[in-house]
């Protein structure tokens, strides 16, 4: 049993079929990553896990809940946070006025801008954002504006965002798109330092095979909206339907 399932799931664009038939297990305290060329259908596939797209046939399953027909909020609810491309931050803030926010909505189940002007006292929530920031290692760094700091930080601040909403699920999307290696490198740190303490399920988009391989531990290619291969890193490599499908569409 997958804390995420996947069953039979199909979704076209007019004539175009994006998902078809896609079935995909995710395991609970795994970093599983869905690769593909592009135009393979991951985008497409994993917006249907949050609410954003409804397939036209088939389930998704979170921890025993349908996702299907679930607001992008109650699917967040329930446990499944999502990371995008671009870092989803607050720049004029600090970094710790940016982890408080999250922790606020956890808390009382929304946020209200003003809830910022009236934090003292509210400690659990100040020690709640203290702990997420020592969770990513940015304590540090809780006074800077967030707009002032480098890609990678603001990744590690978005983290730090995600945790605070206490997920059981992550979803990245390309989460070191258009870093610098060094960036990267820290990102992937990150990501790995976060699995390892909190056991944290997450699925991972990514084209940087780098990426894919240092964190993976199953992998799910798929091409042409299907999945043609799901296995463990070592045996994705050299896979022929893997090289076949990328061939003349390497990354
Ligand atoms: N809203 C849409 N309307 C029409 N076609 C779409 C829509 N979204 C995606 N598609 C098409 O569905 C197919 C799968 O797209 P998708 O973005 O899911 O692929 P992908 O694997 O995420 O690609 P990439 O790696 O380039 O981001 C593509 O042919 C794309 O053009």
């Amino acid at each position: 049993m997958g804390i995420l399932e996947i069953q039979n799931v199909n979704k076209s664009f007019g004539g175009l079929k994006a998902l078809q038939n896609v079935n995909l297990n995710i395991e609970e305290g795994t970093i599983h990553a869905i690769i593909g060329p592009n135009g393979a259908g991951k985008s497409t596939l994993l917006n249907c896990f949050v609410g954003k797209l409804m397939p036209d046939t088939g389930t998704v399953t979170f921890d025993g809940h349908s996702l299907l027909g679930k607001k992008p909020h109650e699917i967040n609810q329930i446990g499944v946070s999502r990371v995008f491309q671009t870092p989803e931050i607050f720049s004029d803030l600090s970094v710790f006025e940016n982890v408080m926010i999250p922790c606020f909505a956890k808390r009382d189940g929304a946020f209200e801008l003003n809830a910022l002007s009236r934090v003292q006292g509210q400690s659990d929530i100040r020690d709640k954002a203290e702990q997420m920031l020592i969770d990513v290692n940015m304590i540090d760094k809780r006074d800077m504006i967030a707009s002032s700091m480098s890609r990678g930080d603001k990744r590690r601040l978005e983290m730090a965002m995600c945790l605070a909403q206490d997920p059981k699920l992550l979803l990245l999307d390309e989460p070191t798109a258009g870093m610098a290696r060094a960036d990267t490198n820290n990102t992937i740190e990150l990501l790995a330092q976060i699995q390892d303490k909190r056991h944290i399920t997450m699925a991972v988009i990514e084209h940087d095979m780098h990426v894919v391989f240092s964190l993976a531990q199953k992998i799910s290619v798929l091409a042409q909206g299907t999945v043609i291969v799901e296995d463990l890193p070592e045996n994705i490599k050299g896979h022929p339907k893997v090289q076949e499908a990328y061939l003349g569409t390497a990354h």
